[in-house]
């Protein structure tokens, strides 16, 4: 089978991290940045950087309700630490007026482990994915603090924080796998996508 066509949002933040991985992993990657670049892709990433500048940035690029609507005729996503601030349907501490895409029945709390200086990293068991433990990265990352009905918590810290969630095709981490080698949350998303289109 042809190799899936898969975006990364481009506005702001971590993009050629994911750009690297996801084409290491056999994937055809776009970024996207329009509404006529979403509509070619099978599958998007939201990468991590600062989820108030990509909500802003996607709304004056007009892309914002495109990938909404997107989102909810089960367009895969994966989204990382802004990533998943934005499929979130609840922000809290969120910046005056910032929205989220939504489509994850969770909600979210910017900037939870602190400032940027109180980044961490950390051996993370994701049960769904086997061995090793993820080695997952937390910079000025949020957490899950409410998870819905219709959300699936992936993984959470010793303490019982939850930081991966997944929902039918999304999937969202407040760590950033995309820094680290690891390359279980885009195959994932892949896998998705894949079978999204079949
Ligand atoms: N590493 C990150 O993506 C940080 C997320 C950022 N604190 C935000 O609120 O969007």
């Amino acid at each position: 089978m042809a190799a899936p066509t898969v975006g990364v949002l481009a506005l702001q933040g971590d993009v050629r991290e994911h750009q690297q991985v996801l084409t290491d992993l056999g994937a055809e990657v776009v970024l996207v940045r329009t509404p006529a670049q979403l509509e070619t892709v099978a599958g998007l990433v939201i990468p991590g950087g600062e989820s108030s500048v990509i909500d802003k940035l996607s709304r004056i690029f007009d892309i914002a309700e495109p990938i909404k609507k997107r989102i909810s005729s089960g367009m895969p996503v994966l989204g990382t630490c802004a990533g998943l601030i934005m499929l979130a349907d609840t922000v809290l501490d969120a910046i005056d007026g910032q929205r989220s895409f939504g489509g994850l029945d969770v909600t979210v709390r910017r900037n939870a482990f602190g400032s940027q200086n109180q980044s961490f990293e950390t051996e993370l068991d994701v049960p769904e994915l086997g061995e090793p433990a993820v080695h997952a990265t937390f910079i000025r990352g949020p957490v899950v603090d409410a998870v819905g009905d219709r959300a699936r918590v992936m993984a959470a810290l010793p303490d019982g924080r939850v930081v991966a969630v997944s929902q039918g095709n999304l999937l969202g981490t407040s760590f950033h796998p995309e820094m680290n080698g690891e390359t279980r949350f885009h195959r994932y998303f892949l896998d998705r996508v894949t079978d999204h289109a079949a």
